[in-house]
């Protein structure tokens, strides 16, 4: 691949959850370096676009292309692939029983045969590039959650990976916490050479430091463009969204509501 081809792209792409259509005609570039943001109501299909993009779930139509080639169905290949990206999920995912750098060094021991020493000196670079050397040797119940965060952020970019997939990044966190964190994926976005993309509810927090902004509602891209474009959009859909609209094009009880979906409601 050139430098100027983009890192993904997505092409007539359907995704389906058994039976059901989730997302359908997405056509999605995303250019190297750049921070997408993925907005959307709740049960829209964000974590499953993602899903898409990881090779967790596999198109029903269209194509799925990272860094230039088809994203492989087969395992081994899957597996190189993934390599290159880091992943940051809605829980931190630490494992409780490890320090904050054993915890960060966890995928360099379990992907590289890097001696010790090596592995030492990259978890120190990873933790430095979050502010976090002086924690090191903390366990993850003695930080606040913007530190775990933080230390879960190090440990997806433990692989350099050129592409970051962020799930909700700022769950959970208190508004200056969420603001440091936002602040992170942008400078760590720019100073490594990344192609961040993220998936967020926080429209405030997140827009200031995205460069292309998508929203997804009635299962497909209802709205592509700049953050500048979004907030100016009069859209219905897209105000809906933004104004916080419970009633509006946006079709949230669509569906039959099974048991689950009822009790989450009330
Ligand atoms: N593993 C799965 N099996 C079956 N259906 C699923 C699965 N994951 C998600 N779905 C369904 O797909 C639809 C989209 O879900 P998804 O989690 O992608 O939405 P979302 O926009 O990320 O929602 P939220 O903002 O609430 O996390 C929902 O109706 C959900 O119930």
């Amino acid at each position: 691949m050139t430098v100027s081809d983009p890192i993904v792209r997505l092409a007539g792409l359907r995704l389906d959850r058994g039976s059901r259509t989730v997302l359908q005609d997405i056509n999605l570039s995303v250019p190297r370096g750049q921070v997408l943001t993925v907005f959307g109501p709740s049960g829209s299909g964000k974590s499953t676009l993602l899903a898409a993009l990881t090779g967790e779930l596999a198109a029903a139509a269209g194509t799925v292309e990272i860094f230039g080639q088809p994203i492989p169905r087969r395992s081994r290949a899957l597996y190189e692939v993934r390599k290159g990206i880091g992943v940051l999920l809605q829980g931190n995912g630490l494992l409780t029983d490890l320090t904050v750098a054993e915890n960060v060094a966890l995928p360099l021991r379990t992907h590289t045969a890097l001696p010790r020493a090596v592995i030492d000196r990259l978890v120190r670079m990873k933790l430095h590039a979050v502010g976090l050397v002086a924690a090191a040797d903390a366990f993850p119940r003695e930080l606040s959650g913007g530190m775990a965060r933080r230390v879960a952020l190090a440990r997806a970019l433990a692989m350099d990976p050129p592409l970051m997939i962020y799930d909700e990044p700022l769950t959970g966190l208190d508004p200056i916490a969420a603001g440091v964190v936002m602040e992170l994926v942008r400078r760590l976005n720019d100073s490594l050479g990344l192609t961040s993309i993220l998936v967020s509810h926080h429209v405030r927090e997140t827009l200031p430091i995205c460069d292309q902004a998508i929203m997804i509602a009635n299962r497909t891209i209802v709205f592509s463009g700049t953050p500048a474009e979004l907030q100016a959009s009069t859209d219905p859909l897209v105000r809906q969204f933004l104004d916080g609209d419970p009633d509006g094009p946006i079709a949230f009880d669509a569906r039959p509501r099974t048991a689950t979906t009822s009790q989450e409601a009330a």
